[in-house]
């Protein structure tokens, strides 16, 4: 479906669609909902130096690793980004993402705020920030709850970055309130549509309109 609206080309370079949030907020659901319908759109794995959540599975929601990976990873240049984040290490890794960008692939992230400033400084023209913010505060800590699987302290020690978390909103091209689902989920589709079909991002233009020239006699 996608190939019906932009120019046909063969070098399309992917883009970067970062999601970031107070935690709670939505981004996991949002992605994993994301991915279902698009199929030019892959999610970055992130390695993270946190305990695995009940249902979490190795190498598909994280890669859980041992902080002294985490130190060989980041000093061998092996992460694009990464951050100490509500206490655990988390960060992108470099190879899977690059190959996907050039295979014309787009990469759907789901990292908080200092790692969209990582990825901006390396590559801003990839780059496409969204940052999600909860309908208020007393909705977020429900929606930490009734998620059910971090500790009290946890969710608590969350709550408490809050206020912090949201000073970053104008650091993002776009910025949502994920109160209706549905309607969340449409703008993000609207979003990755309507960059897609940036000019700067379709590099087979100038080609496809010569085609349109007047047939020389
Ligand atoms: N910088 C950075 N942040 C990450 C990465 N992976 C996850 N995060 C962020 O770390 C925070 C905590 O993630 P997580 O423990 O899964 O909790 P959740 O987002 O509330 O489900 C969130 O803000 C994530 O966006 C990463 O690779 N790099
Ligand atoms: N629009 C929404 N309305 C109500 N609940 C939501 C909405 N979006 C997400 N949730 C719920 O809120 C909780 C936290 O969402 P999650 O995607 O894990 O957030 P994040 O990844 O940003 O920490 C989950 O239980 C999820 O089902």
């Amino acid at each position: 479906m996608l190939a019906s609206v932009l120019v046909p080309q063969s070098r399309r370079r992917g883009l970067m669609l970062v999601m970031s949030s107070p935690s709670g907020a939505g981004k996991t659901s949002l992605s994993r909902r994301l991915l279902e319908t698009e199929d030019e759109l892959s999610m970055s794995v992130s390695v993270t130096t946190r305990p695995a959540r009940p249902g979490e599975i190795d190498g598909t929601h994280y890669f859980f690793i041992k902080e002294e990976e985490f130190d060989r990873m980041a000093l061998a240049g092996e992460l694009l980004e990464h951050a100490h984040v509500y206490g655990h290490r988390y960060g992108t890794p470099r190879k899977a993402v690059e190959q996907a960008l050039s295979q014309g692939r787009d990469v759907l992230f789901d990292i908080d705020w200092q790692g969209a400033q990582q990825l901006r400084e390396a590559a801003a023209d990839d780059m496409v920030g969204v940052f999600i913010l909860p309908p208020d505060r007393d909705e977020l800590a429900r929606r930490l709850r009734t998620r059910a699987q971090d500790s009290d302290a946890v969710v608590a020690y969350r709550m408490t970055q809050v206020s912090a978390d949201v000073t970053h909103w104008a650091e993002y091209d776009y910025v949502l309130v994920n109160a209706e689902f549905e309607a969340s989920l449409w703008a993000l589709r609207s979003v990755l549509m309507a960059e897609r079909l940036k000019r700067r991002r379709q590099p087979g233009l100038t080609e496809f309109v010569r085609r349109f020239r007047e047939p020389q006699a």
